[in-house]
C-alpha cells in the first residue's frame, strides 16, 4: 500500500471507528460485533505505527491513551462552573418553588434530572473538535485532563456540526466497572476505592491515560457552559441540541409542569433509584425558560434557578469484626 492508499484508508477507518463508537457507547445500539470494531482499531493502530504523518489530534486511537504527563496544567473556566445549592425535603422544594414564583409572576416549568454522583468536567470543542477538557476545581481554575477524557468512549472527538462550544457533564464509572475494579484491586492486595465516585475521579487524576483508558469511564452531558447566542429558548432545547451534536445525555430526565411533578418525579426515583447501573446522589431541579434562568441569575456560588435534591443517605450496614454498626 502507498502512502496516498494508506491515507485513505486511515480516514475512512476514523470515520467507521467514530461511528461504531458513536452508536455502541453514546446510543448504547451496537452496530457490528465488538471483534469487528477491535480489528479495525487495531489496523489503525498499525497504520499509524507505519505511516506516523497520519495521525492526527482526533483519531480513535487516541481512546487507549497517549503517553504519560509529568504534571496537570491548570485552566481558567471562561465561565465559572458554579455549584448547586441543596435541598432535603419537599418543604425545601416547595420553599425553591415560592421563591421562583415570588421572582418571576409567570407560568414556570421545570427540568428534572437524575444527579448523576461523578465528577463534574467542563468539554471544549473548537470546529467540532474536541479540543480541551478540565475538572470543575474550584469553579474559576480547574485541571486540564484532555488526555484522560479523549479514553473516554463517549465522549466524541468529533461533533455532528463543526460548531465552537463549551459543554458540562459528569463523568462516572458505571457500577459494574466499579465492581471488577475493585476485585481486581483486592486481588492485587491494593487499597479499594470507596465508591464509584472515587475511583472516577482517581482514574481521571492519573498522570497516565493508559490507565485511564482501562477504567471504563462513561459520562452525562448537562449543560452547555458558554454563553454564546445559539437562539435557544429552554434547557430542554438545550439537551435535545447537544444529543443532536452527538454528546451523551441521560435519558431520564423530565419536564415537570410545576412543583407538584416535580415531587413526583423525585419520590419515583427515591424508589428506584437501586435499577441504574450507575450511581446517582439526588435529582436537579431547573427552571426551563432559559430567560427565566437570565431573571434569577446566581447568588455568589449557585445558581437562583437550579436545586439539587439529595437524597437522605442509604442505611449502611457495615460490620467490624463481627458488630453490626448500622450508620
Ligand atoms: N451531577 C449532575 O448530574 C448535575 C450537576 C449539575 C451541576 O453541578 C450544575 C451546576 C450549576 F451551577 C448549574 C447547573 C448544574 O446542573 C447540573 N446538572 C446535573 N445533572
Amino acid at each position: 500500500m502507498d502512502a496516498k492508499e494508506a491515507q485513505e484508508r486511515a480516514e475512512e477507518l476514523r470515520n467507521l471507528l467514530e461511528k461504531y463508537g458513536h452508536h455502541y457507547y453514546v446510543l448504547d445500539a451496537p452496530l457490528v460485533p465488538d471483534a469487528e470494531y477491535d480489528a479495525k482499531m487495531q489496523e489503525l493502530i498499525k497504520l499509524e505505527e507505519e505511516y506516523p504523518e497520519l495521525k492526527t489530534s482526533d483519531s480513535p486511537t487516541v481512546r487507549i491513551g497517549g503517553p504519560p504527563l509529568d504534571a496537570f496544567v491548570k485552566v481558567r473556566h471562561d465561565v465559572p462552573m458554579m455549584s448547586l445549592g441543596n435541598a432535603f425535603s419537599e418543604q425545601d422544594l416547595r420553599d425553591f418553588d415560592r421563591r421562583i414564583h415570588q421572582a418571576i409572576n409567570k407560568e414556570v416549568s421545570y427540568i428534572c434530572e437524575l444527579k448523576i454522583d461523578g465528577l463534574a468536567v467542563s468539554l471544549t470543542y473548537e470546529n467540532g473538535r474536541f479540543v480541551r477538557g478540565a475538572t470543575r476545581g474550584d469553579g474559576t481554575t480547574g485541571e486540564d485532563i484532555t488526555s484522560n477524557l479523549k479514553t473516554v468512549r463517549s465522549i466524541p472527538l468529533r461533533l455532528q456540526e463543526e460548531v465552537n462550544m463549551e459543554v458540562r457533564g459528569e463523568v462516572f464509572m458505571p457500577k459494574y466497572s466499579f465492581e471488577r475494579l475493585n476485585d481486581a484491586k483486592e486481588k492485587a492486595g491494593e487499597v479499594l476505592f470507596a465508591n464509584p465516585r472515587n475511583a472516577a475521579a482517581g482514574s481521571l487524576r492519573q498522570l497516565d491515560p493508559k490507565i485511564a483508558a482501562k477504567r471504563n469511564l462513561d459520562i452525562y452531558l448537562y449543560a452547555i457552559g458558554d454563553d454564546k447566542g445559539r437562539g435557544l429558548k429552554t434547557h430542554q432545547e438545550a439537551l435535545s441540541y447537544m444529543k443532536e451534536l452527538g454528546l451523551k445525555t441521560n435519558p431520564e430526565s423530565k419536564y415537570c409542569d410545576d412543583i407538584e411533578e416535580v415531587l413526583e418525579y423525585v419520590k419515583s426515583w427515591v424508589e428506584h433509584r437501586n435499577d441504574l447501573n450507575y450511581e446517582i446522589d439526588g435529582i436537579v431541579i431547573k427552571v426551563n425558560d432559559l430567560s427565566q434562568q437570565q431573571e434569577l441569575g446566581f447568588t455568589a456560588k449557585s445558581p437562583r434557578w437550579a436545586i439539587a435534591y439529595k437524597f437522605p443517605a442509604e442505611e449502611v450496614v457495615t460490620t467490624l469484626e463481627g458488630i453490626t454498626l448500622s450508620v
